[in-house]
């Protein structure tokens, strides 16, 4: 058995684990990293990038199939959409592929001695088993293990090597005929939509009457109206039942039954902890077995033990993931001099389309955490840029704090709500309020205008500005 003795041992070479290593190595040369997996992040191989490369074919052929539905169209016409799945494949593993390969180049040029392939357990606070081959006893660690999808067993079970998750999508050669995608969250909203844009028949199995992460009520019912009407939806599904029928999975639930090619489990991510032996170290635990950490230090307790990434099971998102990294190798590196980072106001955004976004704090949250709040809102059915571009659908809801009009929090299902999203979470970050928005440029025409809409309701809602004028000039036509 090797002997290895480190000041820093990271378990991970996902996301987490590479910023947390550049961050140590600021403070000592002895840092190792542990990786059982292939180098390359989740996020590059089998989770951002792949899902948008699928998503972005998915949107050429949904705007050829518009044109060719034109009815609602611009008055150019197409034919309908002819795609090439193995081509469609091809691009996403390729371009995939690239993005892998700058990632896995990164690694591989780190020294030799930094690096560890193998499967890291805890056998005591301070000693890691490395698969049969190596012991590593470390000062500090970080844990950046990532998460995995969450299957039901009795899934497995019945539909055996039919039942895939995101991971088998992105090796898929060609374009499958049908799937079935179990669970109703942001990775089964993303990948229905573009495999049925694509042509594959599908379905999305919800198990309560929730599609996608918006708490607002309106906006989660808005969400529900404009996605079924795109896309063969089972809600309430309670009790999916699946059968294995040669090389087709019978999906049965809410009384109906269905058969399909392959059944794609979408239903949630779980922290890789399992094996981890976490049982032979003295760090607290919550009672899902998550150690229970100080999410401005990445500190588990006052041990020298970090966490940082999806394992912590708090945000599942890359920029979150990079930032835990970094705070947790940074002070795994000064340990017991550990400093408090504060964090970015939060921002969630799902390649849907229309795209949805979360920044700040949710609807739900905001009624939790007890905060007098004002809500102003618009719609984008008759906002002028996007119906000049047809992609007037969906809305945005403000939020903010009654008495000094802070902005909290937004929630959106719209057009280009990725970019609406940011500037609300700078905002939010910022801590400006509705006025200090409301005084900032908007341009004409854009679909930020519907954003100048939500404020000023919203300015009015909190009795802190005159009543907004109703089609205003300043506003310019259809703002
Ligand atoms: C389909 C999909 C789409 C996504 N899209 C987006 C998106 O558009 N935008 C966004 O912000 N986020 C997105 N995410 C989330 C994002 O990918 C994750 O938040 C991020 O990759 C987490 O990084 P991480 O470092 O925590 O984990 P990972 O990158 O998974 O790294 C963890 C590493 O630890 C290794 N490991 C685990 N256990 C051990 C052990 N015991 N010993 C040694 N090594 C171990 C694993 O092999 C792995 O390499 C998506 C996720 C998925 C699944
Ligand atoms: N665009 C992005 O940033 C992006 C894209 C994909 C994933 N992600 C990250 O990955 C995380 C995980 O995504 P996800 O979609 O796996 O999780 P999720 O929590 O968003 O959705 C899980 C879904 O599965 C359903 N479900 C759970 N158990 C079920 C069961 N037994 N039967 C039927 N349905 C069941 C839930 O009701 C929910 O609809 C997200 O929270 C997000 O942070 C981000």
């Amino acid at each position: 058995m090797k002997q290895i003795q480190v000041d820093v041992a990271i378990i991970g070479a996902g996301t987490a684990g590479m910023s947390a290593y550049r961050a140590a190595l600021a403070h000592t040369p002895s840092v190792l990293v542990i990786e059982d997996g292939p180098y390359g992040t989740t996020c590059a191989r089998v989770g951002c990038m792949p899902s948008k490369l699928l998503i972005a074919a998915a949107e050429a052929a949904h705007s050829v199939n518009r044109l060719a539905g034109h009815a609602k169209g611009f008055g150019v016409r197409a034919g309908p959409a002819q795609i090439d799945g193995v081509a469609v494949m091809q691009r996403v593993r390729e371009e995939r592929d690239r993005f892998v390969g700058f990632v896995t180049d990164a690694v591989e040029h780190w020294p030799a001695e930094h690096r560890l392939r193998g499967r890291a357990k805890f056998l005591d606070d301070q000693r890691l088993q490395i698969d049969a081959h190596s012991v590593v006893t470390a000062k500090r660690i970080v844990i950046a293990t990532g998460s995995r999808p969450n299957v039901p067993t009795e899934w497995i079970q019945t539909a055996g090597d039919r039942l895939i998750v995101n991971d088998d999508v992105f090796a898929w050669a060609d374009l499958p005929k049908s799937v079935a995608v179990l669970g109703a969250g942001v990775i089964a909203l993303e990948l229905a939509q573009a495999l049925h844009r694509l042509g594959v028949r599908v379905r999305l199995y919800g198990r309560s009457e929730r599609i996608g992460p918006l708490t607002d009520p309106a906006l989660q019912a808005l969400t529900r109206q404009i996605i079924v009407a795109e896309l063969p939806v089972q809600m309430s599904a309670k009790d999916i039942t699946l059968e294995r029928d040669d090389n087709e999975v019978i999906v049965r639930a809410a009384g109906r039954e269905a058969r399909f090619d392959w059944v794609l489990a979408a239903s949630g991510r779980q922290p890789n902890l399992q094996g981890l032996g976490l049982e032979n170290t003295g760090l607290p635990l919550d009672p899902r077995g998550v150690p229970v950490f100080d999410r401005r230090s990445g500190q588990i307790g006052v041990s020298p033990v970090f966490i940082a990434g999806d394992v912590n099971a708090e945000l599942e998102i890359l920029h979150e993931a990079a930032d835990e990294g970094r705070i947790a190798g940074d002070n795994a590196g000064r340990f017991p001099d550990v400093r408090v980072r504060p964090r970015r106001a939060p921002l969630a955004i799902v390649f849907s389309d229309p795209q949805i976004m979360i920044a700040g704090l949710s609807h739900a949250q905001l009624l939790r955490s007890g905060v007098g709040f004002e809500s102003g809102t618009v719609s984008f059915e008759d906002q002028g840029r996007s119906r000049v571009m047809l992609k007037n659908q969906g809305a945005l809801h403000l939020y903010a704090e009654r008495g000094n009009g802070r902005l909290l929090g937004a929630e959106m299902i719209g057009p280009a709500a990725e970019h609406i999203g940011h500037l609300l979470a700078w905002s939010i970050q910022r801590g400006d309020t509705v006025q200090d928005m409301l005084d900032s440029p908007f341009y004409h025409p854009v679909i930020e205008e519907g954003l100048r809409t939500a404020l000023r309701l919203l300015q009015r809602a909190l009795h802190m500005g005159p009543p907004p004028v109703e089609r205003c000039l300043d506003c310019g036509p259809g703002a």
